[in-house]
């Protein structure tokens, strides 16, 4: 496993990524598709016993990690003023005297992101900061509102300030095999995001079977999306190792036939310091080190970082930690 030095992690802004701009919809790509849902199993099954890292790439890796998390508030009791609270938080994820220890001091998260009512605070308290804003949108988290006011939602979002959108899909289109209707979606919600990054949420929890999550993945890029997210942390099932394998192995895919490089993010349910070294691990071995940074790779999370600064408490200080020390505001 590769030792990631401190300076690897890639900050370069998203602006300055070429876009992945889409392509047609090619239908003969997708029904050619298959997958080995054992042969996936059996590789997600084996992940979490490469994990082994001496104690140093460990901690370096945790850093990675929340250098890649869009730290997430979505909850029907959001107020301003919780808000304002992750972005201190999410300007300085570890307690000073942790960072200090790791070498850390500039570490941030990757974005803060929440609904539509809560970019104007968030702006505001991440103002100089260099950390953008991530809306869900799009009737999130059923998608099944109009669609004229699902493509208004985005544009509103994007005048409000945020700088990316994540959007949700309608699974139906993926359960019916209607792949036109899923592309013409995802396109009109491409251009809707104008200069704001596109994340399409597939739901991956309710899209059926692994074979669907391939397609409705290729779709989503092939109609431009700037990266795929596995959930919306609302489903039953959210981001498992299998879901995640499959994606991660159509974005090598397109990106070998297309040359666009198209981001992943895993969400909902990741809360422990161990899976998100396990993810980290996964795209390292399908992906390799360019995705191992914030403009290709984020974990959508609301309550991860809580466990990665303990773990990184008990490895500087070498005894326990307990929740209370790392108060996420
Ligand atoms: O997009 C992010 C997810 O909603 C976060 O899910 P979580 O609360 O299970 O971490």
């Amino acid at each position: 496993m590769q030792s990631l030095g401190q300076d690897n992690v890639s900050h370069l802004p998203q602006a300055m990524m070429p876009r992945n701009d889409g392509i047609g919809l090619h239908l003969g790509w997708l029904k050619s598709l298959r997958v080995n849902p054992a042969a996936v199993h059996e590789r997600a099954n084996a992940l979490p016993g490469l994990r082994r890292l001496p104690a140093e790439d460990r901690a370096q890796w945790l850093c990675r990690a929340i250098a890649c998390m869009d730290l997430t508030t979505l909850s029907g009791d959001d107020t301003a003023n919780r808000v304002r609270r992750l972005c201190t938080k999410a300007r300085q994820p570890l307690r000073p005297d942790l960072a200090q220890a790791l070498g850390q001091e500039a570490l941030t998260v990757a974005a803060i992101c929440v609904y539509h009512e809560m970019i104007e605070p968030a702006r505001t308290a991440l103002e100089g900061s260099g950390i953008p804003v991530a809306a869900v949108s799009t009737g999130f988290p059923a998608g099944l509102s109009p669609f004229h006011l699902r493509v208004a939602e985005i544009e509103e979002s994007v005048s409000a300030g945020a700088q990316e959108i994540d959007i949700v899909i309608s699974r139906r289109h993926v359960l019916e095999g209607n792949w036109k209707a899923l592309y013409d979606e995802l396109r009109t919600f491409r251009d809707a995001c104008g200069p704001a990054h596109m994340k399409a949420i597939l739901a991956t929890g309710e899209l059926g079977d692994l074979r669907n999550v391939a397609r409705a993945s290729l779709v989503a890029m092939m109609a431009g999306t700037d990266f795929i997210k596995t959930s919306t942390g609302k489903e039953p099932v959210n981001a498992t190792l299998p879901v995640g394998l499959v994606m991660l192995r159509m974005i090598r895919a397109y990106h070998a036939r297309t040359g666009f490089q198209v981001g992943m993010k895993p969400a909902g349910g990741i809360s422990r310091a161990k899976d998100a070294l396990t993810w980290l691990i996964m795209v390292h071995e399908e992906l390799g080190m360019p995705w191992l940074s914030p403009a290709l790779f984020r974990f959508g999370a609301s309550s991860l970082l809580s466990d990665i600064e303990q773990e990184l408490d008990r490895m500087v200080s070498g005894h326990g930690s307990v929740g209370w020390r790392h108060a996420m505001g």
